[in-house]
């Protein structure tokens, strides 16, 4: 297994927050994690990046221990903003520059991925100037530059508008293929997740687990037609009945 979380648990002051979490990802797939606000599913995505230790448990990068390492996962966070007052090359950029890169030799790297990123034309602009689906393709460029082994994404599509989202989902998917590096997500938005996802985990519980999984058979196809599909529809109650029975 590419990547694996075993037995993970941690508490703040006290009280458990999230308890023996296990979880694989393969390359190249796409999961998502769903529950309720306040499940912990940030905490859990800390642990995942390396920015808190758990309590106990450990995670595994092609069985390689990487427990409490920053640096590996790109790690995209909730309200993880462009800096308004730098250009959208010099916004994405920012990783390699931390990494040791010379601008130039930054730039230039950045560069080669605009095209893959539906960025083409925006390098001098400013953030204000973009979409909010074009800034959200430059925020997840900039994650992707940070590390290619595995995205971490929180709620990546939360802010976008109905009909933005649909495109960004499609696009996404399209990028995916190319991709080595595996995607779990978490999102509130059910469709989203039945869309987009190999598999889903459901969160729940108090502490939070992960009390089930679904495997999405015959998604990932971009046509209106399989939302309105029987078949969507009993992915979505049965996901719905998961979440509210725990
Ligand atoms: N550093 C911390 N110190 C103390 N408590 C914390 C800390 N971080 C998170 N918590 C608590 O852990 C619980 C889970 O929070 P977390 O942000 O992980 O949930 P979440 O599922 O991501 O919620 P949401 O969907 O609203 O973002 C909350 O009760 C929160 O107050």
């Amino acid at each position: 297994m590419y990547f694996k979380a075993e037995h993970i648990c941690k508490s703040y002051d006290g009280r458990k927050i999230i308890e023996d979490i296990s979880l694989e990802l393969k390359e190249g797939e796409l999961v998502s994690l769903l529950g309720i606000s306040g499940i912990g599913k940030t905490t859990l995505f800390n642990i995942l990046s390396g920015l808190e230790k758990p309590d106990s448990g450990h995670i595994y990068l092609e069985d390689k221990d990487i427990t409490g390492q920053t640096g590996i996962a790109s790690y995209m966070q909730q309200k993880d903003l462009l800096m308004p007052y730098k250009t959208i090359i010099d916004n994405v950029s920012l990783p390699l520059l931390l990494k040791g890169m010379s601008k130039r030799e930054a730039r230039e790297k950045a560069s080669t991925y605009f095209k893959q990123f539906g960025l083409e034309g925006t390098k001098t602009q400013y953030p204000i100037q973009l979409s909010g689906g074009m800034r959200q393709r430059a925020a997840l460029l900039r994650s992707y530059l940070f590390s290619s082994k595995l995205m971490l994404l929180d709620e990546p599509f939360s802010a976008l508008d109905a009909i933005t989202k649909h495109h960004i989902h499609d696009w996404y998917l399209e990028i995916m293929k190319e991709m080595r590096s595996p995607t779990l997500f978490i999102t509130h938005d059910i469709d989203e997740a039945i869309l987009l996802s190999d598999r889903i985990y459901i969160m729940a519980g108090n502490p939070g687990r992960l009390t089930k999984m679904f495997t999405i058979e015959g998604a990932k196809i971009s046509t209106d037609d399989f939302t309105t599909s029987e078949v969507f529809i009993t992915y979505k109650k049965e996901i719905l009945k998961a979440i509210k029975e725990a």
